[in-house]
């Protein structure tokens, strides 16, 4: 017997940091009232979410005195709250409660333009004087700073950035794929890239919109090249069509660390949380949602059914029972076998000889080219059979 192989990204190298309490809020149909922003924050913490981000206090009062409620929760999961690099809002923000602040500053010129108006060396300034404040008068809270619109940002403006701010003692800066706009191998080479000018004890957090559909690989390339931190909401919701969600991300990271995983998350409780965010939003989970769709662990081929019966993991990269969530067998229809026939029979107590087999097969895929069958159809066919 030889050790089992170290998996290829151990999930203790990195954390969730879940923003659908920021990020979700900006979904067009999120508008989380108090009540929905203590369940959701209390769902995250039973699951095992490492952070939970939470807007900014500057959207309004009760916005600033929802921060408060949930700071004093008691949770396990740390609580950050997403605030311009602007000292207004560090300082409203810094007696919420919270344990960290992640501070942003659009660093492209779309945002440097039509957004804030400053220049990349007053970018650093302004950092300079936030951070070295919250640093002096508020040591025990972390700090994150990001660049905001990362990718469209000039690669020498942003290694100034992000080395400045690292030298000013930050635990974490943020690489941001603000529209989405991102490639795997663009987010892997820019990783690399400011993990080299940033101290070993930074951590590095990327955050992906959807817009091109990358929002899961990126988050992925991005811990393969030495990201600590990913943000996700609950079924990816946010700006647009949203981030990376944390269904995506775990589906994605379990293939490489499942014990890690089951280690450091209730994984059986994502289906809850998928649930609630559905019902909060008033929309339906996507039929082909990672792990939770309706559809995410339907078998429907002769082909698959005849291994799936022998050994799911034939059609299965992973178990779903581990997120929670069961398979559905369709042996009901035009592309089914004799194998999915015959173990649906043998269910039933019936057994066939293999010509009554093939025959039985043949008349279901006519009848199904016909019209949808479903499982009682096929019982009733499968019964009428043999007595036949
Ligand atoms: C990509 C992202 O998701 S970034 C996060 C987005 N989050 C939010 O916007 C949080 C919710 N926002 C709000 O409630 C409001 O926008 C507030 C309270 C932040 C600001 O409200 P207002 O003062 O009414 O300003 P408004 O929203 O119209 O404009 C944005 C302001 O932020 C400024 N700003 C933008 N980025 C930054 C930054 N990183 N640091 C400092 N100021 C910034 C803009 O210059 C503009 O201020 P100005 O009018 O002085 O030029
Ligand atoms: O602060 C960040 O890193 C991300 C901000 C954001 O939501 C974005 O850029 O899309
Ligand atoms: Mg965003």
């Amino acid at each position: 017997m030889t050790d089992a192989p170290a998996p290829l990204i151990p999930a203790h190298r990195w954390a969730i940091i879940d923003s659908t309490l920021r990020e979700g809020e900006q979904f067009a149909k999120g508008n989380f009232k108090t009540d929905d922003k203590i369940e959701i924050a209390r769902a995250l913490d039973a699951f095992g979410a490492e952070f939970i981000e939470v807007t900014t206090p500057m959207v309004s009062e009760q916005t600033h005195s929802d921060i408060i409620k949930l700071t004093s929760l008691g949770l396990k999961s740390k609580f950050l709250t997403h605030v311009r690099c602007h000292m207004d809002d560090v300082q409203r923000a810094v007696d919420t409660g919270v344990d960290g602040l992640d501070l942003l500053f659009g660093t492209s010129s779309f945002l440097r333009e039509f957004s804030h108006g400053k220049n990349i060396g007053q970018i650093i300034e302004t950092a300079q004087q936030v951070i070295g404040w919250i640093k002096t008068n508020h040591p025990d809270i972390q700090i994150r700073f990001s660049a905001e619109d990362t990718f469209r940002s000039e690669e020498a403006d942003l290694m100034a950035v992000y080395r400045a701010v690292s030298d000013m003692g930050v635990h974490r800066v943020g690489l941001a794929d603000t529209v989405g706009v991102a490639t795997p191998r663009q987010v892997y080479t820019l990783v690399r890239e400011v993990r080299k000018v940033i101290h070993d004890e930074c951590g590095i957090e990327f955050h992906g919109h959807n817009d091109t559909g990358c929002a899961v690989s990126n988050a992925y390339e991005a811990i393969e090249a030495g990201a600590t931190h990913i943000d996700t909401t609950i079924l990816g919701i946010g700006e647009r069509n949203g981030i990376t969600p944390l269904g995506g991300f775990l589906a994605r990271m379990f293939t490489f660390d499942p014990q890690g995983l089951m280690d450091k998350y209730d994984l059986a409780l994502l289906p809850e949380l998928d649930r609630m965010i559905a019902r909060m939003v008033d929309l339906p989970i996507p039929w082909n949602n990672y792990l939770t769709g309706e559809f995410a662990y339907n078998h429907k081929a002769g082909m698959h059914l005849k291994a799936i019966y022998l050994n799911p993991g034939a059609y299965e990269a992973i178990p779903p029972d581990v997120f929670g969530v069961g398979r559905r067998i369709q042996a009901a229809s035009k592309v089914t076998g004799k194998h999915a026939i015959a173990y649906k029979a043998r269910e039933m107590g019936l057994h066939y000889g293999e010509d009554a087999l093939r025959r039985v097969t043949d008349h279901i895929k006519a009848l199904a080219e016909q019209n949808e069958l479903d499982d009682a159809h096929l019982e009733q066919v499968l019964r009428e059979w043999v007595s036949a």
